[in-house]
């Protein structure tokens, strides 16, 4: 008599519920102060209002020459001559100008400035050919960032143009919201290693360097905790293993209904089982659980599964705890450009790649989205929202997806 279970004692749960859930369980974790030039990616933990004026002196916006504009259309003397960094000691008197290039702080005495194409230059004297007023042509103090104005705000992922900020306003040291330390353990008698001599009918860990990749991409530090053969005491050390070093735990397989499949009832030994089936597809056996404050999620074995069950679940987890304001994937809609067969019992996200277009969003199907079929991943940016059903979505349907990668244009 065999002993397989007939029926999951885990409710399936909705992929709203299953996200509530998770999300109720993830807060911040803590900041930490680091080099603001090398810190591309990470959260701001703090507003950052800005210490000082950008410029802190009035600048020529132009190279020209610096005078007084109520001298009017008179030509004036030209004393002599200031370059951005070079020395500012020159005062204007009435009927004096100067030249100066663009970025050199305006001389004392001198309140506009006129770019040399609107000028000549003969014998020591500058003739104007347009009448200025103050201000013209000067970059006023405070014209770029004003002193104490919120430059960057708090839960803002750092690009280019924030480090750029930082380094104006001479911020050399920030405040960000730590990268979580992520587990991965990869479980299955019949998993080796990806340089190993494989056995007929072994597989290959694609999952655990996959999960590491995007645990990567999502912000966090992923650790390696091997393979786990299926039994319930190398993998109960593995996961306790990975719990003292880290904040999240992430494992591969053995989460359906096999005799071997042991993750669920570990976790429910080891702490409280939130979920343990999704009305999803691919990643129907997708578990949450924690264990002393920690995220566990027990994510399927199939490769194609365990990536798209970490890009929908894990992933927005991941952002959050590492103070993400916008934890999770834009929603767009997309016009199919081939056709779309749903899953019959499970809304499905279907692996596809958006292209813009004419000022539309079109998707193609990666093809055969079966959950072991890695291909399916190749190249999407993109997971298309299928409700469960029967009918065929034909081309020019319109349908829901996320945006997962940067979006194809085309023309
Ligand atoms: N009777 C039922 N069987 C299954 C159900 C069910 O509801 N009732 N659910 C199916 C669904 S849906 C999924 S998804 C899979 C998930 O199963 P597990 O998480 O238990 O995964 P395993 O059985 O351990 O492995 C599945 C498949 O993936 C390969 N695998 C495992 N680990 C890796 C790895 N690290 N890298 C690459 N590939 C891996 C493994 O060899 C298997 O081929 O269960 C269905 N079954
Ligand atoms: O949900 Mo499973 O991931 O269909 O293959």
């Amino acid at each position: 008599m065999s002993n397989m279970l007939r029926e999951s004692p885990y409710p399936m749960v909705s992929i709203a519920d299953a996200t509530a859930m998770i999300m109720a369980h993830t807060q911040p974790l803590g900041s930490e102060e680091i080099d603001a030039l090398t810190a591309l990616g990470r959260v701001l933990a703090t507003d950052i209002a800005a210490p000082e004026d950008i410029p802190d002196v009035p600048k020529a916006a132009m190279d020209g020459y610096a005078l007084r504009a109520g001298d009017g259309l008179a030509p004036r003397r030209v004393v002599g001559e200031l370059t951005a960094g070079g020395d500012t000691t020159v005062a204007l008197g009435p009927g004096e100008a100067t030249r100066i290039m663009t970025g050199a702080p305006m001389p004392p005495g001198a309140d506009a400035m006129i770019p040399v194409e609107l000028t000549e230059e003969r014998d020591g004297m500058l003739f104007i050919k347009r009448e200025l007023k103050p201000g013209d042509y000067v970059h006023v103090v405070g014209q770029d960032v004003a002193r104490g104005q919120i430059a960057l705000t708090a839960g803002t992922i750092l690009g280019a143009a924030d480090i750029g900020i930082l380094a104006t306003l001479g911020l050399t040291r920030i405040s960000v919201y730590r990268r979580p330390r992520v587990a991965v353990l990869a479980t299955g008698d019949e998993v080796v290693e990806p340089g190993e001599t494989r056995p007929g009918g072994a597989v290959r860990d694609s999952n655990r360097y996959a999960l590491m990749a995007a645990v990567r991409e999502a912000g966090g530090e992923p650790i390696s905790l091997g393979i786990a053969r299926d039994d319930i005491a190398v993998q109960r050390q593995a996961i306790l293993r990975g719990l003292e070093q880290a904040d999240v735990l992430i494992t591969s397989g053995g989460v359906s209904m096999g005799t071997r499949d042991l993750i669920k009832p570990l976790l429910a030994e080891l702490g409280t089982v939130h979920f343990g089936r999704i009305a999803f597809k691919p990643g129907k056996p997708t578990t949450f659980a924690t264990v002393n404050g920690k995220l566990v999620f027990g994510l399927p074995g199939f490769p194609v599964s365990s990536l798209v069950s970490f890009e929908v679940f894990v992933r927005p987890a991941l952002r959050a705890l590492q103070g993400d304001a916008r934890p999770f994937r834009p929603h767009v809609e997309v016009t199919l450009d081939s056709p779309i067969t749903p899953a019959p019992d499970r809304p499905e996200y279907q692996r596809i790649i958006v292209t813009y277009r004419a000022g539309r969003l079109f998707a193609t199907s990666t093809g055969g989205q079966g959950s072991s079929r890695i291909l399916s991943l190749r190249g999407a940016n993109g997971l298309l929202l299928v409700p469960a059903g029967e009918t065929v979505y034909p081309v020019g349907s319109v349908l829901p997806a996320l945006l997962t990668g940067p979006l194809l244009s085309e023309g």
